[in-house]
């Protein structure tokens, strides 16, 4: 039987509580202090305890501390009386399974409750088994490389709007609030998303990454919840929907403003159940998934013309950070230039070593529509362009160097200025001109498919379908060969 001790003050709160437990199957007692609880603790076994955070002679903080100290397998799950991310992020650091604010809604309690005693449950079975000492280390060290490895592909940056980036996913990474992230394409998203995921208790659980805006109404609902082979007709096998896939972990779901009001009302169900059915079956899976959405659309706009729902929104919006776009986040712009460089270095075997001041000055006054991707594709394509140490505006795309023209250079740009006009390739100012457009799009693909073919020329003029010669020509042409 599964044990449970509350611990409150508020005797009717507890007696509710307690019947209501009980008829759910727990094996329930209550302590109306602290000192009650600790008590009764050191009498029975219990696997969970249900815990007021303020108490007559005690807090939530303290009562936590202790029974972690003293039971460190059992279970706690603090009661508060307000919703405060700064105290949920403390608990949870301290050890908290979860916390639960009044008033308390019977379905949520059971909720958490249940998750709590599957969590358990998979703990003493670790700790049983004979190998137990090599399980979680191994685990230990996968999570921490997936870690590591992440931290060195994102850049954090110094500027005061990084800072502030840092600081709220650092706060809110370790509760299991929903997070809405706002900004433009581009801005990086996906990666702070990411980054909540690896900073969470969740980190050794899935992410799951899904593209709500290149769903069809068709596809939605079975990406989403999946289904049964033969549900349908080309329904051929059975499929995960990515709910199930990210069980345990976190669903982060791109372009939510794409859905359409159907999937949204399906949406909501589920997570406000936490349960999924796949289509075309009648076993409900329990859920316990962590939602990230973005957008880059005004959402509060979407809920105002009737094409989002304002209670998913809601539900969804338990804490929102805003990207801010890259030409706002002055020097950093160079940081990740610079970390790009590297990683371009590293896949292309190049070894340029740095920009030019002007290009310097070209980025930090560039409107960078594209944001950090933007940056990144730029670079890429720079260092491949580049055959000295230095990225020159040469190796800029057209748009950009075009678009230098428009710039007064920034105080540093180190009196290099005027020799940079006899450097800047024969451009058209008309930044519209279809010809240039056409060059642009030209350029891209070359390079796009020789880097798919890792600089095969033959291999490249057959995806591209010209003769080799041709593309001899062409690459000679863009400065290529
Ligand atoms: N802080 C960062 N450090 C290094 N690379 C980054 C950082 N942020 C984003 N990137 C890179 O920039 C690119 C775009 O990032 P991401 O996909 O997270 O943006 P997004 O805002 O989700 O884009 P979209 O709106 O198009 O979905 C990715 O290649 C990502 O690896």
């Amino acid at each position: 039987m599964k044990r449970i001790l509350i611990i409150d003050d508020e005797v009717n709160v507890a007696l509710l509580l307690s019947k209501f437990l009980t008829r759910n199957g727990f094996d329930v007692s209550t302590a109306s202090s602290g000192t009650g609880g600790m008590e009764a603790l050191k009498n029975g076994e219990f696997q969970l305890v249900l815990c007021d955070f303020r108490l007559e002679d005690t807090d939530g903080r303290e009562m936590l501390r202790n029974i972690k100290q003293q039971y460190p397998k059992t279970g706690v799950i603090i009661i508060t009386g307000y919703s405060d991310i700064k105290m949920a992020v403390e608990l949870i650091k301290m050890g908290a399974y979860d916390y639960i604010t009044k008033p308390l809604y019977p379905d949520e309690i059971l909720n958490t409750i249940n998750k709590a005693f599957e969590t358990h449950h998979a703990l003493v079975e670790v700790d049983e088994e004979p190998q137990a000492a090599i399980v979680p280390e191994k685990a230990k060290a996968s999570k921490d490389t997936k870690k590591t490895v992440f931290a060195s592909e994102f850049v954090t940056g110094t500027s005061k709007a990084s800072r502030e980036l840092a600081r709220q996913i650092e706060l809110v990474a370790p509760t299991n609030y929903s997070v809405i992230i706002l900004g433009e394409s581009g801005t990086g998203k996906e990666s702070v998303a990411k980054s909540i995921h690896l900073n969470s208790p969740r980190h050794n659980q899935p992410f799951i990454a899904m593209d709500c805006g290149s769903l069809t109404k068709e596809l939605a609902a079975s990406e989403f919840f999946g289904h049964e082979k033969g549900s349908f007709t080309g329904a051929l096998y059975t499929k995960i929907g990515h709910f199930e896939m990210a069980n345990g972990g976190t669903l982060f779901l791109d372009e939510v403003g794409n859905l359409s009001y159907e999937i949204q009302a399906a949406l909501l169900r589920t997570v406000q159940e936490r349960k999924v059915k796949r289509i075309g079956s009648t076993k409900e899976i329990d859920l316990d998934v962590r939602i990230i959405i973005a957008t880059n659309e005004n959402l509060q706009d979407g809920i105002q013309k009737g094409r989002f729902r304002e209670d998913l929104y809601h539900r969804f919006n338990e804490f929102s950070i805003y990207m801010p776009p890259l030409r706002d986040r002055g020097h950093d712009i160079i940081l990740l230039a610079e970390h790009f460089l590297k990683i371009a270095n590293q896949e292309l075997g190049r070894n340029v070593e740095s920009l030019s001041q002007e290009v310097i000055d070209c980025f930090m006054n560039y409107r960078w529509q594209g944001n950090i991707r933007e940056l990144k594709n730029v670079m890429r394509r720079a260092t491949l362009l580049t055959e000295g140490n230095e990225i020159t505006l040469k190796a800029l795309p057209l748009e950009m160097s075009t678009y230098k023209l428009s710039y007064e250079p920034s105080s540093h740009s180190n009196g290099h200025h005027s020799s940079t006009h006899t450097e800047v390739p024969e451009v058209k100012e008309n930044r519209h001109d279809l010809k240039n457009a056409a060059l642009e799009a030209e350029y891209e693909t070359i390079i796009r498919v020789l880097r798919e073919v890792n600089f095969n020329k033959t291999k490249a003029a057959e995806i591209l379908n010209i003769d080799r010669k041709t593309l001899y020509n062409k690459m000679k042409a863009i400065n290529l060969k």
